[in-house]
């Protein structure tokens, strides 16, 4: 079967240390594969630990037990006990990520911004950038905005400049939280159709999506989060 990522019984405590150290935990055996050419939804409710989930798939949260395998050319590499450098080399070509909010740099354009992923592979800078370009004019973003930095641009702009950023490479694994929050309907029926395009190219999508349209058009299968909640402490 062609699984690019397993998660297994895989859990999560955050430690308060402005509390004392309590630990709370927030989900325990987590367990599930996400597959290529399909998109699944991380469903439960606020709170539950979605977002935790994706930014331990992506590198930015520890995991304090199980594994995370991902396939990393040709090799599987175990996410929990990776190295920094290793983390980045799968950044860079094999787990793509769109957050809700864009990191602006000061001073770099919305066209160098959404073209890095691609420069950083190795791409040549003018076709990275027209590729990026492509991806604005589909996005509607105006074109007066290209050639500026997204530092003050509106949320709905800025979450554009994101998603061009995150779908621009071929990364056979794209992470998606909550890529629409900001986007008016027309906009938010652009990235479901790019989600569809990704599938067709045979990428494996795990995304958060808080809206039902979206979700309900693009999910191959929803994962319940509520059944790896961890038992917290009243
Ligand atoms: N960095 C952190 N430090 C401490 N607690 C955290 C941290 N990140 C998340 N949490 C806690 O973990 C729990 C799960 O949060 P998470 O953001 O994963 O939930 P979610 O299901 O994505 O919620 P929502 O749908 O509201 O975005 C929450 O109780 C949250 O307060």
């Amino acid at each position: 079967m062609p699984v690019p990522l397993i998660v297994s019984d895989v859990a999560k405590s955050f430690t308060m240390h402005l509390r004392g150290g309590i630990e709370i935990p927030v989900v325990d055996r987590v367990d599930f594969a996400i597959e290529t050419g399909r998109c699944a939804v991380l469903g439960g409710p606020s709170g539950i630990g979605k977002s935790s989930i994706l930014k331990m798939l992506y590198g930015n949260y520890a995991i304090d037990r199980g594994q995370v395998l991902v396939r990393h050319h040709g090799a599987v590499v175990d996410l929990a006990v990776a190295d920094p450098r290793q983390i980045l080399a799968i950044r860079r070509d094999t787990i793509g990520y769109v957050s809700q909010f864009l990191r602006a740099v000061p001073r770099v354009s919305a066209l160098d911004v959404a073209a890095e992923p691609l420069v950083q592979r190795g791409a040549d800078p003018a076709s990275a950038r027209a590729r990026a370009a492509d991806l604005f004019a589909r996005l509607n973003l105006p074109e007066k905005l290209w050639d500026l930095p997204p530092a003050t641009f509106s949320g709905g702009e800025q979450q554009r400049v994101n998603i061009a950023r995150g779908f621009i490479t071929d990364h056979p694994v794209l992470l998606l939280d909550e890529p629409t929050a900001s986007l008016d309907a027309a906009n938010r029926a652009v990235v479901a159709q790019m989600i569809e395009e990704k599938k067709d190219a045979g990428v494996a999508l795990l995304g958060i999506f808080h809206d039902a349209e979206l979700r309900d058009r693009v999910a191959d299968r929803i994962i319940d989060v509520s059944a790896f909640a961890a038992r917290r402490a009243a």
